[in-house]
């Protein structure tokens, strides 16, 4: 089955300054996406890239359609929450639901009421009576109500509290996720996002630097709490980071085999968030 999106050869200049470089990335039906970088890194633009907002060498393909060329027709099959998404403050709830009905073909106006229902949000409410996290959550009912094959998600859940956050991340997969669409998500609150990701790209300087799917990562990546007397071994085994705290060293090791690292000392699996620390580490100190 083809991919639902095909980046090839993505490059991006502002001015003489290249943000992104050489980008190459599949997303299939069924897969959630997170795409993960430091600051300025240069997820924002492939986001924009994608979604025919904003001009770029190389190719892209979202369900067979060129978001250069194409993009009205594309839009009817993908949404879209970026980090700085906003409601007009005048407008009502109910105003909200009738205005997606009008204007999307593919807006679906009872899954949006059944969204809402979960939520405290009144129809009658202003944007401009609702809270940070209950604008969020509106947006939401009327993203996620679009029949869409591909949600692109720009820190959809900055400046939300962690249950809030937590509950959209919930939303997200029962009211969403279905096995014939994908996800991007971009965060810098990977740790919360961890369990619903199948596969991570990480970004820096505009460059991929990993793109693997989450269950070969952490195959690939292991954790090793180091006793004191094989501090040296473990050295030479090429670890991407190393940290003392308290008396306890722990390394991450790409590639190393278990067996090898059991002699050393303890072996847990690390998080996402450790491997992105290690793989950062790594890049920019080589
Ligand atoms: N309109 C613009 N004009 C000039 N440079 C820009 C513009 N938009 C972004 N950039 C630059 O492109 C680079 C990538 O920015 P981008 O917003 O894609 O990063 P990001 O990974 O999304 O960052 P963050 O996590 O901080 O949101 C940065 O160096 C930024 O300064």
């Amino acid at each position: 089955m083809s991919p639902l999106i095909s980046i090839a050869n993505l490059n991006k200049f502002y001015g003489r300054t290249k943000v992104v470089n050489d980008v190459n990335l599949t997303v299939s039906a069924g897969q959630i996406l997170g795409l993960v970088g430091p600051n300025g890194a240069g997820k924002t633009t492939c986001l924009h890239a994608l979604l025919g907002l904003a001009d770029y060498e190389g190719e892209i393909d979202v369900l067979g359609l060129d978001p250069r060329k194409q993009r009205e027709e594309m839009l009817k099959k993908v949404s879209y929450i970026s980090d700085v998404a906003v409601l007009p403050k005048w407008l009502k709830v109910s105003q909200a639901i009738d205005y997606m009905a009008g204007v999307h073909p593919n807006f679906n106006r009872e899954q949006a009421l059944v969204f809402l229902a979960k939520t405290n949000i009144k129809h009658s409410a202003k944007v401009k009576e609702l809270s940070k996290g209950m604008v969020t959550q509106l947006h939401l009912a009327l993203i996620l109500a679009v029949d869409a094959k591909v949600l692109v998600l720009d820190e959809p859940t900055l400046g939300l509290d962690i249950l809030t956050r937590r509950q959209f991340y919930t939303h997200l997969l029962e009211d969403f996720y279905q096995e014939d669409r994908c996800i991007i998500v971009t965060t810098h609150q990977i740790e919360e996002i961890e369990h619903i990701l199948t596969d991570v790209a990480f970004i820096q300087n505009g460059h991929i630097v990993l793109a693997e799917s989450t269950d070969e990562i952490k195959q690939r990546f292991k954790m090793l709490a180091v006793t004191s007397e094989h501090i040296e071994q473990a050295q030479q085994l090429n670890p991407l980071y190393s940290n003392s705290i308290m008396g306890v060293t722990t390394m991450l090791f790409d590639g190393v085999s278990i067996e090898k690292l059991s002699e050393l000392g303890r072996v847990n699996s690390p998080t996402l968030a450790d491997i992105f620390v290690g793989v950062m580490t790594k890049e920019t100190n080589s």
